[in-house]
């Protein structure tokens, strides 16, 4: 579904990303590596939230630099802080916020609406301000409120980071469950030891890419103390 075609990226002068070209089909893919080797970078180019300063990203053939609003509908991206995401006052407005914005009729909106808050474990928290949610509630509501505009897939850039034991297991859960293609950046290598394919970051370039059994040990080799 993703096509990486020689992709650079920058921030100013500075190339954080160097040569990616690579193409994703597996249903569950990781990426992991180092702090600052690039994932997140290559995580938001994913659905056009950046576009590469060089190269191309295609999903299903569409390229993100002149398609990001269709890229948007296919692909979702759940934020390391939900905080970021939410955007309404309410648990059920912030739901309905971007089913509006996709021009649902008002009933239709309130059917959705309805069923992904009850799917997602949220249906008692609906009028709740969602400000006053705690961690693992905000980042329930943050899946849910991507989940309700129907992605095919969904990017997760580090999505149990700031959680506790027990909701990291509930959102691993979660993430596992989905019928969806995901893409999930995390630095848990728990969340991804099933996964498909693992690719393995290091200062901007791909190092690895590989299934869990041989990532992972490869990522660890490449974090050992020298
Ligand atoms: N908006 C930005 N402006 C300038 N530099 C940025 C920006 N976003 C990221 N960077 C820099 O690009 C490099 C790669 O960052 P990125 O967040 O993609 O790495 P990462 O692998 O996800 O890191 P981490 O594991 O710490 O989240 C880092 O050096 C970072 O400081």
């Amino acid at each position: 579904m993703f096509l990486f075609e020689d992709v650079e990226h920058g921030y100013g002068e500075r190339r954080v990303l160097h040569g990616i070209s690579v193409e994703l089909t597996e249903r569950r893919i990781a990426v992991i590596g180092a702090n600052g080797s690039g994932k997140s970078t290559f995580a938001r180019l994913l659905n056009g939230l950046q576009v590469p300063t060089a190269g191309r990203v295609l999903v299903d053939g569409l390229d993100t630099r002149t398609e990001g609003r269709a890229v948007r509908r296919k692909v979702g991206f759940v934020f390391q802080d939900p905080d970021v995401q939410i955007v309404m006052p309410t648990v059920a407005e912030d739901v309905a916020f971007g089913l509006k914005h996709r021009g649902l009729s008002k009933k239709d909106v309130a059917a959705r609406v309805a069923e992904v808050l009850a799917e997602h474990g949220l249906a008692e928290l609906r009028d709740r301000p969602a400000h006053l949610l705690s961690g693992g509630e905000k980042q329930r509501l943050a899946i849910a409120a991507v989940l309700a505009l129907e992605p095919e897939c969904v990017v997760f850039d580090e999505p149990t980071t700031m959680l506790d034991l027990r909701t990291k297991r509930k959102t691993t859960k979660v993430i596992a469950e989905l019928p969806h293609q995901v893409v999930v950046v995390s630095h848990d290598l728990d969340l991804l030891s099933d996964f498909d394919r693992v690719l393995v970051f290091d200062e901007g370039r791909i190092v690895e890419d590989a299934p869990p059994a041989r990532a992972i040990p490869a990522y660890l080799d490449l974090m050992a103390p020298c």
